[in-house]
């Protein structure tokens, strides 16, 4: 039974140490460890050897027949145990016990026969000891023998056997380490190289001090139960650990990122950090950040089981960051820093307001103004304009349809506000300030006289006023507005006299806007005539009273009850007639009626009791202008409300200036000062002669009424602009040349008039003249005389040029016969209407002409039953409409020419689709669309032989 060293030497009173180096000495090895066992023969062994230790040698053999005092009866081996077979080897040369050691014979004991068979030295080939253990541990795990515990029995027995001398094992070197002691036979036999880090243990040198009894100092340590015993490696095993030595830094990172062991580094890196992702969930975004390699703060909270196969610098380097980011995690740092670039980023992006999904913006609206409004990047915009072919920049403005449109591309609903302008800033207070009551006085009313041409207007007022004006007029028609004010018992009459000609048709209704009470001036020998009628529209559309003058009674044979008949059909019933329709007989010849008809008016003034507020600054309507050689521009203006003095800042329409005179417009060299309400008068001051029926503010300061008639003056000009269309050379523009080359179809016009009142009524009857086959095209409509630069501009334009009651001047005269311009002299308005008309009608000839009006690419082919095929389409340019044709491109190839049947926006029937916009057209009779193909639109116009066809 086998005991243990520790229970033996307590039995035998020893140390266990001391039990252990008995052992040795007794020729059984391997009994260094405290838990190593003994087999009865050893016990037996080593009880003999203490008998007589110290009287016989260990290695002396015992007397077989003399048995030891302290001996005690061997028990038999147990089945099963194995018998070491102890090989004391003599000391061989190194090489000598490789070859041993190849050669060594180990035999085992067949525990059966419990025979113990032993092998003298000196019959066994030397071999090591270690050797033998080796093919003994292959057999007996239990007890195999480790590596030092050969070396030990090798060294003690070697001990016991050399007992000469050492001068190195005594020397002053002699617990030095050396190269030998680590590559010496031991490890080459095992061709491994001993390993770094672990103790050396230092292999006695052939022939050691065998001369001393208890070479103790010489033994090396003894395994202790907590080492196990060391496995011989294996090729599949990991390598052993790195040693914690110093690696260079290039070779950890750096530039020499590439570097085996930085490389490994990264990897480990990234392993760490898809572990955690991995652990930590899809969302987890600081996984991402390790993944990227974006430095230190990354894999923080790992167990030490997660860490990487790292050893010393590489480790700590890891730990490191992991700690750097774990502060930051923990304190929120790292959020902190990551947030402010975040910051950093989304201000560098964009600095556009938080997205909305309505918004305000004004016209012209930029691509910067959207973009702010909504929220939205203005290259987000500008991607939408590019798609649609519009290279845009932030600054560019847009129409009111496109930015519709990008809006409607961008989800987000658009209002349009007028901006706040000067105007409104200026004027709102003055328009809608109220007079206080107790201000108010009664003021004269403002009559006047409608009606149609030649019934009488200007006699009836020359007579009422005691003038002859009449008699001075071209051809007897009034050509101007004409306003009076006279006295009648005390009380002021204020009356306009506008033109009776249907072309002042519109200067006539601004008349009757000024208007208080309306005086409707009816012929009796004619009744009611078409401008009667219209006259009575626009009196009835000012809400102001209407008197009858039934004029030219003294015509012998008249019917007045036909007049008064027509007027009861055109809803003015004679009060006389049972109605509240004033009708006043009178001649404007004999003068009869006259008394009843200024009685009437002041009766008619007294019931509306007109009152106006003469304390405050003057506001009105400008009724004519014209430019006066001597004075400048002179303006019929009638004070509305307020008292307009001389030195006032006014701005009308688009001129503005300081009153530098006034003159009564009855007496025109009388000189005012200041005129009160309902008082007409010609006022001196304006820069540039304003439009009929602009109204007049007086301002603080004159500054702010040259800013505002400026800002007028911009808007016309960008109006004019924008409605003149393009002046290069375009197919559509070159077509108009060619038709002009051929025979002229556009007919270029240049008017100059004396007053801006006579431009309005020609241009109103160029309007009649307007044929859809024919083009009457006005370059220049302004009042003064013909200059230098009008017969330049026709002569460009191959324009005529139509002075209404002005003269060229000379220079424009010797310009005009010598480059062929033709200056068409008038003084009445009916004979430029009949010159015209028979001008255009002899360009006429019948013809068909085909008017491109857009394109349309083919995005989508949508075929529903029923209906056919229909081609969804976006407008590249211009406007489709439903009537009118289009010609299919293919490849750039016309593949036919077709009417479009439906066009549809979105679900709706639409009359046009315009720029920019998708739509759905169905050609008629042609259902082979294709995506790609372009449609161009066109309508087709047909000219006319005259105007009366
Ligand atoms: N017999 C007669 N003739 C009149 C009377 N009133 C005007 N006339 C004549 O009618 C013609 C036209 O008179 P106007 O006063 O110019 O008529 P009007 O309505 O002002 O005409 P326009 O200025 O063209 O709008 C003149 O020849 C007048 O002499 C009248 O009461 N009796």
């Amino acid at each position: 039974m086998a005991v243990r060293i520790y229970a033996l030497a307590k039995e035998l009173k020893l140390d266990t140490k001391e039990l252990a180096d008995i052992c040795a000495r007794a020729g059984i090895p391997g009994k260094g460890s405290a838990l190593a066992s003994l087999t009865e023969s050893e016990v037996e062994k080593v009880k003999q050897f203490l008998d007589g230790g110290s009287k016989k040698s260990a290695k002396q053999p015992k007397a077989s027949g003399a048995p030891p005092a302290m001996e005690r009866p061997r028990p038999a081996p147990a089945q099963g145990d194995r018998i070491k077979v102890i090989v004391t080897p003599k000391a061989p040369a190194p090489l000598e016990a490789v070859k041993a050691a190849r050669e060594a014979k180990v035999t085992d004991t067949d525990t059966d026969t419990g025979t113990e068979t032993e092998t003298p030295a000196a019959e066994s080939p030397a071999a090591p000891a270690e050797t033998a253990a080796a093919a003994q541990s292959a057999e007996s795990p239990q007890e195999q023998p480790t590596t030092e515990q050969a070396k030990q029995t090798e060294e003690s027995q070697s001990v016991t056997q050399d007992t000469s001398p050492s001068p190195e094992g005594e020397g002053p070197l002699a617990g030095m380490v050396r190269r030998e002691d680590y590559i010496g036979p031991g490890a080459s036999a095992e061709g491994k190289p001993p390993v770094m880090g672990q103790p050396v243990k230092k292999k006695p040198k052939p022939g050691g001090s065998g001369g001393r009894a208890r070479p103790a100092i010489k033994l090396a340590p003894i395994p202790g139960p907590s080492e196990p015993p060391k496995p011989k490696p294996k090729k599949d095993e990991a390598p052993a650990q790195k040693p914690d030595m110093r690696l260079p830094a290039e070779v950890l990172g750096g530039k020499a990122g590439d570097k085996p062991l930085a490389a490994h580094l990264r990897r480990a890196e990234r392993n760490l950090e898809a572990e955690k992702a991995r652990k930590t969930g899809p969302g987890f975004t600081d996984g991402d950040d390790a993944s990227k390699g974006r430095g230190r703060g990354k894999g923080r909270g790992r167990g030490e089981e997660d860490r990487p196969m790292l050893g010393g610098r590489e480790q700590r380097q890891l730990s490191r960051r992991r700690s750097n980011r774990s502060d930051d995690d923990d304190s929120g740092r790292g959020r902190g820093r990551r947030t402010i670039r975040r910051t950093s980023r989304r201000s560098g992006a964009s600095t556009a307001a938080p997205r909305k999904e309505r918004v305000a913006v004004q016209l012209p609206c930029t691509v910067r103004d959207l973009s702010e409004a909504a929220g939205i990047p203005a290259m987000q915009i500008q991607r939408i304009l590019m798609q649609e072919g519009v290279m845009a920049k932030i600054n560019d403005t847009m129409d009111e349809e496109l930015t519709e449109f990008i809006a409607a591309e961008l989800g987000v609903d658009v209002d349009f506000v007028q901006p706040v302008t000067l105007e409104d800033q200026l004027l709102t207070s003055i328009r809608e300030a109220e007079d206080p009551e107790d201000q108010l006085e009664p003021r004269p009313p403002v009559i006047t006289f409608l009606g149609h041409v030649d019934h009488g207007k200007t006699s009836l007022l020359d007579r009422l006023i005691g003038i002859n004006v009449v008699s001075g007029e071209s051809g007897g028609i009034t050509q101007h507005i004409r306003a009076y004010q006279i006295e009648k018992d005390g009380a002021g009459i204020s009356f306009v006299d506008t033109p009776g000609h249907e072309a002042f048709t519109e200067m006539r209704a601004r008349g009757a806007n000024v208007t208080d009470i309306a005086v409707l001036v009816v012929a009796a020998d004619d009744g009611v005539m078409p401008q009667t009628e219209e006259a009575i529209s626009h009196a009835k559309a000012a809400e102001v009273p209407i008197v009858v003058a039934l004029n030219k009674i003294d015509i012998p044979g008249i019917d007045p009850n036909k007049a008064m008949a027509d007027l009861s059909a055109n809803g003015l019933q004679p009060s006389e007639w049972g109605g509240d329709i004033e009708v006043v007989k009178c001649s404007a010849i004999t003068g009869e009626g006259m008394d009843d008809l200024l009685e009437t008016l002041l009766t008619v003034a007294d019931l509306h009791e007109y009152k106006a507020n003469p304390h405050r600054s003057a506001l009105g309507t400008s009724l004519e202008a014209q430019q006066e050689s001597g004075h400048g521009v002179v303006a019929k203006v009638i004070v509305e409300n307020g008292t307009l003095r001389v030195g006032d800042n006014v701005v009308c329409g688009d001129s503005y200036g300081k009153v530098r005179a006034m003159f009564d417009t009855l007496r025109p060299e009388l000189a005012i000062q200041e005129a009160g309400p309902s008082t007409p008068v010609n006022l001196l001051g304006l820069d540039v002669a304003p439009a009929a029926g602009e109204h007049f503010y007086v301002l603080d300061d004159i500054a702010q009424a040259r800013e505002l008639a400026e800002t007028r003056r911009e808007q016309t000009r960008k109006e004019t602009l924008g409605s003149t269309g393009p002046v290069h050379v375009t197919l559509e523009n070159l077509f108009d040349r060619l038709e002009h080359t051929e025979e002229v179809q556009t007919l270029n016009l240049i008017l100059r008039s004396d007053v801006r009142g006579s431009l309005e009524a020609i241009q109103k009857e160029f309007t009649k003249l307007d044929h859809p086959e024919v083009k009457l095209k006005t370059l220049l409509a302004t009042v003064g005389g013909v200059t230098e630069g009008d017969v330049q501009l026709a002569h460009a334009s191959d324009a005529v040029i139509l002075a209404f009651n002005v003269v060229p001047d000379e220079k424009a005269r010797q310009l005009a016969d010598r480059l062929g311009v033709q200056i068409r002299r008038y003084d009445v308005i009916y004979k430029i209407t009949d010159d015209l008309k028979l001008a255009l009608e002899g360009m006429l000839r019948p013809e068909e002409r085909e008017v491109e009006l857009g394109r349309a690419l083919v995005q989508q082919v949508f075929k529903i039953s029923r209906i056919g095929v229909v081609a969804g389409c976006r407008v590249l340019a211009g406007v489709i409409e439903r009537n009118s044709r289009a010609r299919v491109i293919r490849d750039s190839t016309v593949i036919g020419d077709y009417p479009i049947d439906t066009l549809r926006r979105e679900k709706d029937d639409a009359k046009e689709v315009r720029e920019g916009y998708e739509c759905g057209i169905k050609l008629s009779s042609f259902n082979d669309v294709k995506e790609g193909d372009l449609f161009e639109v066109y309508k087709v116009e047909e000219i006319g032989r005259t105007f009366d066809e």
